[in-house]
């Protein structure tokens, strides 16, 4: 597909011009406000099957020049969905190093400081997560909203090789971890919804789950996601930061977020 960025003439409000389902219904991100919530008790806690890698297994790190994405092990997978989900890849968005707000789900109209989103596939209906893409029941995204308080040792072991890829198209491997080390420890509490991707060709195909807690990171490792990375490549000329990239809240139409706790 075409170019596309965050910012300025290929920015969001264009992307519909090359990616018609941007401009369509069911997209995400939203904002998660009270009074569009209903609780469902059928929404039990998700479960994460072998996410506690060895550090004998590499993952490749890798700057897209859209995000920072950890490459994850296909025996990662989600149960306890109408299908089983397997892990394909996780990355980042965020804001910039002196407007600590890039999240792409918002709770009652507050930004948080970024947002980790782990990426699945059905694994039970489709080969690979190319062919199920654009099927309606073709993803599984995990959310976390990030903010800004206490150091995360977790998020350590891949941030301290940001600068092995501070421009696009550059990879390294990295040590796997345990991947569960990097969501909140309560997994119960969540919002769920039918969405998109966030980003061209914003396919609607995604079943969003966002963790109603958010984990916290420190500000120099907030700071080192947000100054590291450039979306452009090493060569050129003119280097582009890569800051806030995340794409605003979109209209509801007439979806009804569920949600797995009660106030
Ligand atoms: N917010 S989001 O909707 O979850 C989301 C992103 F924001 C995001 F930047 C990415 S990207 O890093 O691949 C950069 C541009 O697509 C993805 N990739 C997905 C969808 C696109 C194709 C693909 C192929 C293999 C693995 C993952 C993906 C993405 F799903
Ligand atoms: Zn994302």
């Amino acid at each position: 597909g075409g170019k596309w960025t965050y910012n300025g003439p290929h920015g969001e409000n264009h992307w519909p011009k090359h990616f018609p389902y941007c401009g369509g219904a069911f997209q995400s991100p939203i904002n998660f406000q009270r009074e569009l919530q209903r609780y469902d008790p059928g929404l039990l806690p998700v479960q994460l099957q072998n996410y506690n890698l060895s550090s004998s297994e590499q993952l490749t790190l890798s700057n897209n020049g859209h995000s920072v994405q950890l490459s994850l092990s296909p025996r990662m997978y989600l149960s306890g969905l109408p299908h089983r989900y397997s892990a394909a890849q996780l990355h980042f968005h965020w804001g910039s190093p002196n407007v600590l707000a890039g999240s792409e789900h918002t709770v009652n109209g507050k930004q948080f400081a970024a947002e980790m989103h782990v990426v699945h596939f059905n694994s039970g209906k489709y080969p690979n997560i190319t062919m199920a893409l654009d099927k309606s029941d073709g993803l599984a995204v995990l959310g976390v909203l990030i903010e800004v308080g206490e150091f995360n040792p977790a998020f350590e072991q891949f941030l301290k090789y940001v600068n092995g890829i501070k421009y696009r198209d550059q990879k390294i491997q990295v040590p796997a971890f345990n991947i569960r080390d990097l969501l909140p420890a309560h997994l119960d509490e969540y919002y769920r919804y039918d969405g998109s991707l966030t980003t061209p060709p914003c396919y609607p195909s995604v079943l969003w789950t966002v963790f109603r807690h958010p984990v916290t990171i420190s500000l120099r490792q907030y700071l080192a996601l947000a100054t590291a990375l450039f979306s452009s490549h090493a060569q050129e000329s003119a280097p582009m930061p890569m800051l806030g990239n995340y794409r605003k809240p979109q209209l509801m139409d007439n979806r009804v977020v569920l949600v797995s706790f009660q106030e």
